[in-house]
């Protein structure tokens, strides 16, 4: 493509060069640049794309757009200036792929908690109700049924866009995308067109990197701040923020609630550990999903279901009959009717969440021990705060290691030593080899004690000093109940 047709709707303040020249690939990591490679000097966290553009033309790069000019301009490259490179790097990846957003409706979902679950559930659900569609999300991409893996919650701009292409072109009608706080903040998701955004909830997480609650908040919001006045904004009227992200979208305002206020309401009347029945818009109906959060979740799809203009019956009969996501709540039982829950809850709500659904579905002495660490080099705010949750809400703990990366785990769990109070002490094992918490726990549990090993849900590896070896919360715990 011609770089001037990558560059119409960007908003340039200077060019230097010329613009009909062909580019073959937008890049913005100078190590992974191609011949005629558009390369994308951003501002980082560690360092700043600006310092690569010379390597990067070194590496076949033949056009360069940026925040500012380098000091010596080369021949035979072409320079664009603007004022946000990140932000335009997502418009000029809309038109190197035909903008695949504009001819599939998009549906994006943000909060805290549930993103995977309610694009999850919204993707099967609409396949079922026959249509092709995608899925853009922390556990895996996918294409109707081939799965791509996923390296973020959300990806960079150009890889959305790629996604998105193949998706239309393969026949896709419909796509289901998680929308991080980090992908707004980074322009990860500028120049789309959404057709609906759908907002969760929203409580303490990724401190470490948007420093403030409030700037937390601002991100998130920034999401429903884009979208057109063709979308609908549907937002959680139970979550106090919930009312504060819609303050200033163009999209029409929708909100669902489980405490009969607003468009979609719902009422839970039985939850117990293999279902949950609800009253939806007056229709009761069984879920095989577990707990309040998933109650929020169905409602959020099932909103968002009707907005898209599906039959109220088809989406609750099929809604039904869906299964929870991988890691989300997932049971594992013993022979001995042990029962083990493997869930990613990594946030000291989504813990608190998970522990409260079990607290309310055990019956008589039901023991529970949780298996729970944090990761290393994020949020260090809420290590305490999860080792405190996991104590008030359980009858044993079992604090380890989840992702430690470049930190010590060990002082890791010392953050999180540093939220059970002395009276809890007898209750809690510090066990850093993930492996053994997780036998120990097996150990611990008589005959239908409740097993939650929290944190990494889906996941299979452990990212330990840069290196991820495999590791499955839920194959640890199937081998730790036969041992
Ligand atoms: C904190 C964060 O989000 N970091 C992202 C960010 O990295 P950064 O700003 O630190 O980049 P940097 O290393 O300072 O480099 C700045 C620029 O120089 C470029 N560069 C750098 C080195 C070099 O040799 N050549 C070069 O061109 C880089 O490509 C980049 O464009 O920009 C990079 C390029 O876009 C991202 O890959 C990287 O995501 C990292 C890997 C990451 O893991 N982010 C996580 C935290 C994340 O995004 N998570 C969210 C949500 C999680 C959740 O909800 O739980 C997600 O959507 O996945």
């Amino acid at each position: 493509m011609l770089l001037s047709e990558l560059l119409y709707t960007i908003p340039i303040k200077s060019v230097s060069g010329i613009t009909d020249i062909e580019i073959s690939k937008i890049e913005f990591d100078s190590r992974k640049i191609e011949l005629n490679t558009l390369f994308v000097a951003i501002p980082g966290t560690q360092v700043d794309g600006h310092n690569f553009i010379q390597k990067a033309i070194e590496s076949g790069a033949t056009a360069v757009l940026c925040e500012r000019f380098p000091e010596v301009l080369i021949d035979n490259i072409t320079y664009i200036l603007v004022e946000n490179s990140a932000k335009c790097m997502g418009i000029a990846a809309g038109n190197f792929y035909g903008n695949p957003s504009r001819n599939i409706t998009l549906v994006g979902v943000t909060g805290t908690n549930g993103k995977t679950s309610i694009a999850t559930l919204l993707f099967n659900l609409f396949r079922k109700l026959g249509y092709k569609c995608g899925l853009l999300s922390t556990v895996q991409n996918q294409v109707e049924d081939e799965v791509i893996p996923s390296t973020h919650t959300t990806p960079d701009s150009v890889k959305i866009n790629e996604l998105l292409s193949t998706m239309q072109q393969k026949g896709c009608i419909y796509v289901f995308m998680e929308v991080s706080s980090h992908a707004v903040e980074m322009q990860r998701i500028a120049g789309l067109t959404f057709a609906g955004g759908i907002f969760t909830n929203i409580t303490q997480d990724h401190l470490d990197f948007h420093l403030t609650f409030d700037n937390y908040i601002k991100a998130k919001k920034g999401f429903f701040d884009m979208l057109p006045k063709t979308a609908f904004a549907l937002t959680n009227a139970d979550d106090k923020n919930g009312k504060v992200m819609l303050q200033n979208t163009a999209a029409t305002k929708y909100s669902y609630s489980l405490k009969n206020i607003g468009n979609f309401k719902g009422k839970v009347m039985d939850c117990g550990l293999f279902g949950l029945q609800m009253d939806v818009n007056g229709q009761e109906v069984w879920f095989k999903l577990i707990g309040n959060f998933n109650a929020y979740n169905l409602l959020a799809v099932y909103g968002a279901a009707v907005l898209l203009g599906e039959n109220s019956e088809n989406i609750l009969t099929i809604l039904s009959e869906l299964k929870p996501p991988p890691g989300r709540f997932e049971q594992i039982l013993a022979a001995d009717r042990r029962v083990g829950i493997v869930d990613y809850a990594h946030t000291p709500d989504a813990l608190q969440n998970v522990l409260e659904t079990i607290k309310d579905l055990r019956e008589g002495n039901q023991k529970v021990i949780t298996v729970v660490g944090c990761g290393g080099n994020r949020d260090k705010g809420k290590r305490p705060l999860m080792a405190k949750i996991a104590c008030e809400l359980s009858d044993i703990v079992i604090l380890t290691s989840d992702n430690p990366r470049n930190e010590e785990p060990e002082d890791i769990l010392a953050d999180m030593q540093a939220g059970v109070s002395i009276t809890q002490k007898r209750k809690v094992f510090q066990i850093t080899d993930r492996r053994e918490a997780i036998k120990k726990a097996a150990e611990l549990a008589g005959s239908q004690d409740i097993i939650l090993v929290a944190g990494k849900g889906h996941e299979t590896y452990q990212d330990v000093k840069g290196v991820k070896s495999h590791f499955d919360d839920k194959e640890e715990l199937g081998l730790a109940f036969k041992a």
